[in-house]
């Protein structure tokens, strides 16, 4: 048995029942917390950006803009879209999964402001598969279920991330990740052998 420090008791290796009670913690957090919580994690991931990559407005370079992969949320995930509008602004390119097939690597489309979004599988806003892009993206913020003290995360179960960081491995030291949660998302859990860690966890 793990007592984890949210309170949150589950049988070692559970990782399923540790998953839904985090998913339903998580939907049950007020909207008025919820709006501060995002906010204060899209200032966070700015500076972190800043503190890495040296400001917004030098995200261009001899060899051209940097990308960011973000995601639509779902699930009461936190919503970074706000910054995905400042990053457009300075010059970033801004990136959106897209699951084209089940079991399978994301890939990875251009969103716009103002672009229409395609109801995509399981019922996840993503831009159109004519807009997918083949690079490796510079960072990518993936959202975090749970997430432990080695940087280890905790998603929907369906592997998809890590698939794709395993299928760019050849160069995945280029890939910055960052994992984004809110801090009652961090428990005790084993990572399983596909598991990567993120390079960092930003959580508030
Ligand atoms: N906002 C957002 N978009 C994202 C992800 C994400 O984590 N967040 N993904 C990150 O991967 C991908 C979608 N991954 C998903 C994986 C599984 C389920 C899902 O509903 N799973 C079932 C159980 C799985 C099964 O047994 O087949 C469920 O929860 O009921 C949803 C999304 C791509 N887009
Ligand atoms: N690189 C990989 N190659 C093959 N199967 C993989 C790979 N990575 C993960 N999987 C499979 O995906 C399934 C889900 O893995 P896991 O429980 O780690 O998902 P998750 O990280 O919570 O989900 P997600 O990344 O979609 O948010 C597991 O059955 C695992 O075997």
């Amino acid at each position: 048995m793990v007592i984890h420090k949210n309170g949150i008791v589950t049988a070692n290796a559970d990782r399923g029942a540790l998953r839904s009670q985090l998913l339903s913690a998580r939907m049950s957090l007020p909207q008025a917390e919820k709006g501060l919580l995002d906010a204060r994690l899209c200032a966070l991931l700015s500076t972190h950006l800043k503190t890495v990559y040296g400001g917004f407005l030098e995200s261009s370079d001899s060899m051209g803009a940097k990308t960011i992969a973000l995601y639509w949320p779902i699930r009461g995930e936190p919503d970074l879209m706000p910054l995905a509008h400042d990053l457009l602004d300075a010059g970033w390119q801004v990136l959106l999964p897209v699951v084209l097939e089940k079991h399978a690597p994301l890939r990875f489309a251009a969103y716009s402001s103002q672009m229409n979004l395609n109801v995509g599988a399981y019922g996840i806003l993503e831009p159109d598969e004519r807009d997918i892009v083949d690079c490796i993206p510079h960072v990518v913020v993936i959202p975090c279920v749970g997430f432990n003290a080695a940087n280890y995360r905790l998603g929907y179960g369906g592997g998809y991330y890590d698939r794709t960081l395993a299928s760019w491995r050849h160069a995945v030291a280029d890939v910055h990740t960052v994992g984004v949660a809110y801090a009652a998302g961090c428990v005790d859990f084993a990572a399983s052998e596909f598991d990567i860690p993120m390079d960092v966890i930003l959580a508030v």
